[in-house]
């Protein structure tokens, strides 16, 4: 039976006022697979996201479980897709737990208020990402890492099978950076469906059925990770000689860094 993709990109292109920033971008993102999306800084990869959420308008089209993405408002969209962003802000002083049953919303009826179930359900989201401990604090005053993490916890308690997430480790410690990995490892077992941006090839390594390399508004591979991350691409990409070594039966990418030597002073 041939697998229906959950969203398909063809011929988009994006622009904003003054200057152009995608052309042409064709993807398709389909279910169980963990898709990272690499590029350097600036490429358009918040851009198309935000274009797959409808929170800007293209050219081209944009397909979610084969509608035209247009047929859909933002809570249809929250019925299948869980975003997390780069960044969040919250004008208010929700607590934790309250961020994380808005998760709930796409699920209640209009002015319906959460029930005892999506309560229990925002809590067992909290305790999975490991931060029930965080419950009654005020979401405004957690450091990045922790905010990411409740995004996180949201998201799960949305209880969608598609996540787009937008630099998910951004800001995260070493042992959470490992701990999200981990878990979109675990989901991805569990059948959900992932599109992540990341500066990382190593987590895209790590982490990934497929790499999307984005460069000068286009997509320039698109592939196995092993086949798409490789020393001429890191090179032509991001301009850094590396190899690319295997260890344990995994890629690792080894910059060739060679920092100036520290003479002291006398
Ligand atoms: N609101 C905006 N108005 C005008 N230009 C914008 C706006 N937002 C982004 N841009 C520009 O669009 C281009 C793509 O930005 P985008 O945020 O999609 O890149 P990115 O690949 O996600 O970058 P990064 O890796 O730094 O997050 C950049 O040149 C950026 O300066």
């Amino acid at each position: 039976m041939e697998l229906k993709p959950v969203y398909t990109v063809k011929n988009l292109s994006f622009a904003y006022p003054k200057h152009s920033v995608l052309e042409g971008v064709d993807l398709a993102l389909y279910p169980g697979e963990v898709v990272s999306l690499l590029g350097p800084n600036g490429c358009g990869k918040s851009t198309l996201i935000r274009l797959m959420l409808r929170l800007l308008e293209g050219r081209g089209d944009i397909r979610l479980h084969g509608e035209p993405l247009y047929n859909y408002n933002h809570r249809d969209i929250a019925t299948h897709v869980a975003y997390i962003p780069q960044y969040h802000n919250v004008p208010f002083g929700y607590s934790v737990e309250e961020m994380v049953v808005m998760g709930r919303v796409s699920k209640l009826g209009f002015f319906a208020h959460p029930s005892r179930r999506d309560r229990d359900i925002a809590r067992a989201a909290l305790e999975r990402v490991g931060i029930a401990d965080l419950a009654s604090r005020p979401f405004g005053q957690l450091s990045g890492g922790q905010k990411q993490m409740v995004l996180l916890a949201r998201a799960i308690a949305q209880e969608v099978r598609t996540f787009i997430m937008d630099e998910p480790v951004n800001g995260l410690d070493y042992g959470n950076q490992m701990r999200l990995l981990r878990m979109i490892a675990e989901l991805a077992a569990e059948g959900y469906t992932f599109l992540k941006t990341t500066h990382y090839p190593d987590h895209a390594l790590l982490v990934s059925t497929r790499v999307v390399v984005m460069h000068g508004g286009k997509i320039i591979a698109d592939g196995d990770p092993d086949a798409v991350i490789t020393p001429r691409m890191l090179r032509h990409v991001y301009d850094v000689d590396a190899e690319v070594i295997r260890h344990r039966e995994r890629g690792w990418c080894v910059p060739h860094f060679n920092p100036p030597s520290h003479t002291p002073c006398s």
